[in-house]
């Protein structure tokens, strides 16, 4: 990877301290490189939100980071390239100005998230409100806007409160959120996995641009094999907690090296034959 790296994980390990106590992370240790797409796959069960949890701190007992090290590069506020923050020690209230300003998730049921009684704007703004609390208000409000516009949800659509939005549109409101601050990650659990087939393809082809507009990196987590061989650069293959294999997309596809991977490659049947050949050639999203 040729890319400056803009996050490192070095070991890091979490287990859930119940009985008897689950290792759900074991030693992973990996980079995510500056403007990449980092694929994360590995069958349910097998650590993967576990580990974007502890990248972002927001694991709760019984789940306890036991080792290693998560390091954000760059993300110190000391000039102008910053310097590397080791996020597993920071103190709490130094995590919580960082997330959602350098690091940003979209999860799963994210969209139900959304506060019924609010509007979306409403909702929007007070992101800024407590992260940029000098921006004016009138500002702000031009900022939301420009943010819906961003996501394919439209400025018009500020008043609106979510029921009266579609899934497909409340998700595009979180990952307009997510990126309210310009993060320079974001990292996407199954984000897109409760939408239908079209839905999710609109979606990841507006995050794709977006990433090559703004430059943000994306770890994108999801047991869906062949969406990941789409749209990341690299994929890592995690398995009972470790990271297995972690290669080139097209590497990873043509020549897997590990026994999981080929074994997970073939458990998809659309990855085999003339329709695996579209996934690879298909559209680069
Ligand atoms: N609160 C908890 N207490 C005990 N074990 C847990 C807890 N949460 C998760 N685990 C275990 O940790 C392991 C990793 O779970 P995790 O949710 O990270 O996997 P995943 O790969 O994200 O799965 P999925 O795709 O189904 O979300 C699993 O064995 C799970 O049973």
């Amino acid at each position: 990877m040729n890319r400056d790296p803009v996050l490192t994980l070095e070991g890091l390990s979490v287990t859930y301290d119940v009985d008897p106590p689950v290792e759900a992370v074991r030693d992973v240790s990996l980079t995510v490189g500056r403007g990449e797409v980092l694929g994360l796959a590995g069958e349910s069960g097998c650590g993967k939100s576990t580990l974007a949890y502890a990248v972002q701190r927001l694991l709760k007992p019984p789940a306890e980071i036991t080792g290693g090290r998560v390091v954000l590069h760059g993300a110190g506020d000391d000039g102008a390239r910053g310097s590397d923050v080791e996020l597993t020690t920071l103190p709490a209230a130094e995590m919580d100005r960082l997330r959602w300003d350098q690091i940003a998730m979209v999860f799963q049921g994210a969209m139900n998230s959304l506060n019924p009684v609010l509007t979306i704007g409403a909702q929007l703004a007070d992101v800024f409100a407590r992260h940029r609390p000098s921006m004016r208000r009138a500002e702000r409000t031009a900022r939301c806007g420009e943010l819906l516009d961003m996501v394919g949800v439209g400025a018009e659509r500020l008043k609106s409160f979510p029921h009266e939005l579609s899934g497909g549109m409340r998700q595009r409101v979180m990952i307009a959120m997510a990126l309210a601050l310009r993060p320079r990650l974001l990292i996407m659990d199954e984000p897109t996995t409760a939408l239908d087939v079209l839905v999710q393809r609109e979606i990841l082809q507006e995050i794709s641009a977006l990433r090559q507009e703004l430059g943000f990196s994306v770890v994108f987590i999801t047991h869906d094999l062949p969406l990941l061989l789409e749209i990341s650069d690299r994929i890592a293959v995690m398995k009972a907690g470790q990271v297995v294999e972690i290669s080139a997309a097209s590497d990873l596809y043509h020549d897997p090296q590990h026994e999981y991977t080929k074994r997970l490659l073939g458990s998809f049947p659309s990855l085999t034959g003339e329709r695996g050949d579209f996934v690879r050639k298909g559209a680069h999203v």
